[in-house]
C-alpha cells in the first residue's frame, strides 16, 4: 500500500496544532500568558537583579512572589519610603489585599470603606510614590495583583469585587497616559481561587469580626505555579494576566466573550454558594468537595 507522507505529516502537523490549541484552552492562564510561557523570554533572562518592591510579602501569593524573586537574585524592598530606596524600584509589585466573605444586605458600610482603602486607595498611592521615579528614568513595571471578579461577579465579594474592579479601571486609564513611556509596563494579574490565607483574613459583616467558616483549598492553584506564571507574565510584559484553573478560566472567557451565558452559570453557581454561606458551611464546598462544616 502506498503511503501519502504529505497527508501524514499534514495529519501530524493538524494533530499537533489541535492538541496545542486544547492545552491552551484548557490551560491555567489566559493565552497570552500561556504563549509567553512556551515561546517568550524567561524570567531568568529578563528579571535577575533586578530591585523589587512587593507589598504584603508576609504570606500567600506576595511571600511566594518574594522567595522567587530572590531566587533569580533579585534584591527586595520589603519596605520603602526613603526618596533614595525610591529611585531604585525597577518593579512594584501592588499585592497586598483583602478580601469579603459577606452579604451586601448584612454589611457594614465601613467593611466597604476598609476595603477601598486598602486594595484601591493603598495601592494608588504606593503607585504614586514609585511612578515618578520610573518616569525619570524611563522605564520599570509596576504589577498590581487585582482578581478574576476585577471583571466578574460573584456573590459574597461585593465591595472586594467592586475595589479590584476600580483597580483594573485605574490602571487601565494609567496605561493610556504613559504613551510616551514605552519602557515603563503597567501590568494587571487576576488569579482566580489560590492557595493562600486570604479566606482566613477576610473581612466579614462587620470591620472586627473574623471569618467563622474553614476554607477548603484542595480546588485552588498553587501559590508557587501561580507566581511562576506572573514572572513569567512580567519578563514579557504581558499587560493582563488571568490565572487560573479549570473551570474559573472558562468562566473568565464566557464574561469576556458571552456574557449573557456567563450570567447564566454564575447564578446557578452563586445561588449555590449564597446557600452555603447562609448555612454556615463553606462557600465553595458543594463544587468540588464534601460539604465542610463550621469546624473541620
Ligand atoms: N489567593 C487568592 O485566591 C487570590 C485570588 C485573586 C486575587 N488575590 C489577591 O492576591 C493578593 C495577595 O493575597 P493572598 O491570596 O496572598 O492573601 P494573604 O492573606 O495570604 O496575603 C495578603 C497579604 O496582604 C497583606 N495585607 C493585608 N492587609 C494589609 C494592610 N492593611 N496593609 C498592608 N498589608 C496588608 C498581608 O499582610 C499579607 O502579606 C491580594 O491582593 C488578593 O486580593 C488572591
Amino acid at each position: 500500500m502506498d503511503v501519502c507522507w504529505s497527508c501524514v505529516i499534514v495529519l501530524g502537523i493538524a494533530v499537533y496544532v489541535f492538541t496545542q490549541l486544547l492545552r491552551f484552552v484548557f490551560g491555567d492562564a489566559d493565552l497570552t500568558l500561556l504563549w509567553a510561557e512556551k515561546f517568550g523570554s524567561t524570567p531568568e533572562s529578563k528579571l535577575r537583579g533586578k530591585v523589587v518592591w512587593i507589598t504584603g510579602a508576609s504570606s500567600g501569593i506576595g511571600e511566594e512572589l518574594a522567595y522567587q524573586f530572590s531566587a533569580l537574585g533579585a534584591r527586595l524592598v520589603l519596605s520603602a519610603r526613603r526618596e533614595n530606596e525610591l529611585e531604585r524600584i525597577d518593579v512594584l509589585i501592588n499585592n497586598g489585599g483583602r478580601t469579603q466573605r459577606s452579604l451586601f444586605i448584612d454589611t457594614d458600610v465601613d467593611v466597604y470603606e476598609a476595603l477601598m482603602e486598602l486594595n484601591y486607595l493603598g495601592t494608588i498611592s504606593v503607585t504614586k510614590q514609585v511612578l515618578p521615579h520610573m518616569m525619570r528614568r524611563g522605564s520599570g513595571i509596576i504589577a498590581t495583583v487585582s482578581s478574576v471578579v476585577g471583571f466578574v461577579g460573584a456573590p459574597l465579594a461585593t465591595g472586594y469585587s467592586a475595589s479590584k474592579h476600580a483597580v483594573q479601571g485605574f490602571f487601565k486609564c494609567l496605561r493610556t497616559e504613559l504613551t510616551d513611556y514605552p519602557n515603563i509596563t503597567i501590568s494587571t494579574i487576576c488569579p482566580g481561587p489560590v492557595i493562600s490565607s486570604i479566606v482566613h483574613n477576610a473581612f466579614t459583616e462587620q470591620l472586627e469580626k473574623p471569618v467563622s467558616t474553614s476554607s477548603d483549598q484542595t480546588h485552588k492553584m498553587s501559590t508557587e505555579r501561580c507566581v511562576h506564571l506572573i514572572l513569567v507574565g512580567l519578563a514579557n510584559h504581558v499587560k493582563e494576566m488571568w490565572i487560573a484553573q479549570q473551570p474559573f478560566l472558562l468562566f473568565c472567557y464566557l464574561w469576556q466573550y458571552v456574557p449573557t451565558l456567563a450570567w447564566y452559570f454564575t447564578n446557578i453557581l452563586g445561588k449555590k454558594r449564597v446557600q452555603n454561606f447562609k448555612a454556615g458551611l463553606d462557600a465553595d464546598s458543594g463544587y468540588f468537595s464534601k460539604p465542610k462544616n463550621k469546624n473541620t
